[in-house]
């Protein structure tokens, strides 16, 4: 695991800010960085809803090229933000420094729908089936459209319980965020990836979202263009844009 204590540290700080934030009632937005930073955001959120909503947990809506599902024995990289779903659903428990994430901060991976994946390893999908967990990839999304799948998506999840949306800027198409560690060309358009985000807030159960892997180090020309993107999405999600 690449850079593990200090990702420990700081996503178990960020968990319990945004457990006390989820608390209280409030919405959280989180920025990254990259994607590891949702171990922190999941597990808050987990554990302040299952408080708040008679036990039941939150659905998470994870929009990324990848499944961000290996664990740090079926990571090929080591990195860890190839991982955080696997922290956060306790497919990796105890694992030091990480092991102060308990049962208590984990999802449900039965209320987790993937959409635009179209990059995942082989042990990653092996855990996706057989852990039976919802997908819509890039295929789904050019068949049905993304009127339908986000249907689907909200017909899976149901509709008793909070939803936490993880927005991996990498889900778009290079052509409209070209900044980012790990593009992965035939992503989704701009207008689908706002509809992805007006749709959780119109459901009214939105309670938190991460939007990352925007890294502006990386100094391509695309920068503004990233940036823009993600900021519609945002005010999508955040109702901004309402009809
Ligand atoms: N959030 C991301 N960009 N994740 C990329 C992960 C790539 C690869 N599956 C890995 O485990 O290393
Ligand atoms: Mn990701």
């Amino acid at each position: 695991m690449k850079n593990a204590w200090a990702v420990s540290r700081e996503t178990r700080k960020l968990s319990e800010l945004v457990h006390s934030l989820r608390e209280q009632g409030r919405f959280t937005l989180v920025l990254g960085g990259d994607h590891s930073i949702a171990i922190g955001s999941l597990t808050g959120v987990a554990r302040a809803t299952r408080q708040t909503h008679n036990g039941r947990g939150v659905s998470v809506v994870w929009v990324d090229a990848h499944a961000d599902i290996n664990t740090p024995s079926t990571s090929l990289s080591g990195y860890l933000h190839g991982m955080p779903l696997a922290f956060a659903s306790g497919l990796a428990e105890g694992v030091a420094p990480f092991d102060w994430i308990r049962a208590d901060h984990w999802i449900d991976l039965s209320r987790l729908v993937y959409i635009a994946l179209r990059d995942v390893d082989e042990e990653e999908r092996k855990t996706v089936a057989s852990h039976g967990i919802k997908v819509f990839d890039m295929e789904d999304i050019a068949r049905l459209g993304i009127q339908k799948v986000m249907e689907l998506v909200l017909q899976h999840i149901g509709d008793a319980s909070a939803i936490h949306l993880s927005f991996d800027i990498d889900s778009l198409d290079p052509k409209y965020a070209p900044c980012t560690g790990f593009p992965v060309e035939g992503g989704l358009s701009l207008s689908d990836s706002c509809y992805i985000g007006r749709c959780l807030h119109k459901s009214g159960r939105l309670v938190a979202m991460d939007l990352v892997e925007i890294n502006p180090l990386l100094e391509s020309d695309g920068l503004q263009q990233t940036l823009g993107s993600a900021q519609l999405i945002v005010s999508h999600a955040l109702g901004f844009n309402e009809e």
